[in-house]
């Protein structure tokens, strides 16, 4: 089978220069992997978003390295062309750079991820300089950092007065020096992350972070409304999967509790003679109710 060209930072960046959007998109499994990547993302990132999305957990805090994984691991195996980029779960940043390293190392090695992502600025930059030195490509992650909701208050907007939005260009400033070779920008006023976009050498990957970043990033399940408990106002949908699975699901349900299902085509039979020594040839399915 012909490989395309895999995506690489290098190529990224070039795609910033020439001013071609970059498409990301969340993906948990290999089927969304395969799809995600025949449609012509170019950046397959495998979210702690999972815990909330595919897990059913009410944040991303309970999300775990073998979690992360084991996720990773299925999704790489969808992936071709795209990047596959995995987030180091909560907490796994601030653990030292020991513990930080052997969780992108697994991510990594294990898991086929190509880049990790971590969230926060000035607090994590040792943890980005070792893995960066390391040989492992991080991608950062300001604005609403969800791995810190309890301590926000909320999914909330983020960099919208004067001093944090300042703040916010400083961590970017602070990321890039430390070699980041991109950067996520989620819940952030449209004017603060055109102007990082444009500040920053690298490219700026916009979660509701609007019109003016360097790409776009948005969860699967947001995109295709697939029973996601959360409902950003940022997202657009570009489908109703969701509704399509339950109306499938409800359709299969039916015919089976009205026996339209299995039909003569979905099932196995016996060679006659067979059945003539079993049963002496007075019994067939046909007859049975
Ligand atoms: N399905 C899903 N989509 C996501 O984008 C997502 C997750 N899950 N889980 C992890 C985080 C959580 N995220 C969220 C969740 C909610 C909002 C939200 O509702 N924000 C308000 C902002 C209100 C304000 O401060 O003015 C919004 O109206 O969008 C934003 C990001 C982003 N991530
Ligand atoms: C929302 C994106 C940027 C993310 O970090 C995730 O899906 O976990
Ligand atoms: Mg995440």
């Amino acid at each position: 089978m012909e490989k395309r060209k895999q995506v690489t930072t290098r190529m990224l960046h070039k795609m910033k220069e020439d001013g071609e959007p970059i498409a990301m998109i969340t993906a948990y499994d290999y089927p969304s992997a395969r799809l995600a990547e025949e449609a012509g993302t170019d950046i397959l990132l495998v979210g702690d978003s999972l815990g909330m999305v595919v897990l059913g957990y009410d944040s991303t805090v309970p999300v775990t390295i073998d979690d992360m994984v084991h996720h990773t691991k299925a999704v790489s195996r969808g992936a071709q062309r795209a990047l596959v980029v995995a987030d180091l779960p909560f907490l796994t940043a601030h653990l030292g750079r020991e513990e930080a390293l052997r969780a992108a190392g697994r991510l990594m090695q294990e898991a086929g991820a190509r880049a990790v992502k971590i969230e926060g600025g000035e607090e994590v930059l040792p943890t980005i300089r070792a893995c960066v030195h390391a040989g492992i490509p991080v991608m950062g992650h300001l604005g609403l950092t969800p791995q810190s909701v309890h301590q926000l208050g909320g999914y909330r907007v983020q960099g919208r007065d004067a001093a944090s939005a300042r703040r916010l260009l400083a961590d970017a400033e602070k990321l890039v020096k430390a070699g980041v070779f991109a950067l996520v920008l989620e819940c952030v006023p449209e004017e603060l992350a055109g102007h990082i976009s444009k500040s920053l050498p690298v490219p700026v990957i916009g979660i509701g972070a609007g019109r003016y970043c360097d790409g776009q990033v948005l969860v699967y399940h947001d995109v295709l409304q697939i029973g996601s408990t959360v409902r950003p106002s940022f997202v657009q949908s570009y489908g109703h999967i969701g509704e399509a699975i339950q109306q499938g699901i409800q359709s299969y349900v039916f015919d089976v509790k009205e026996r339209r299902f299995p039909d003569r085509q979905h099932t196995f039979s016996m060679n006659a003679d067979v059945l003539e020594s079993l049963y002496g040839g007075e019994e067939s399915g046909d007859e049975n109710h």
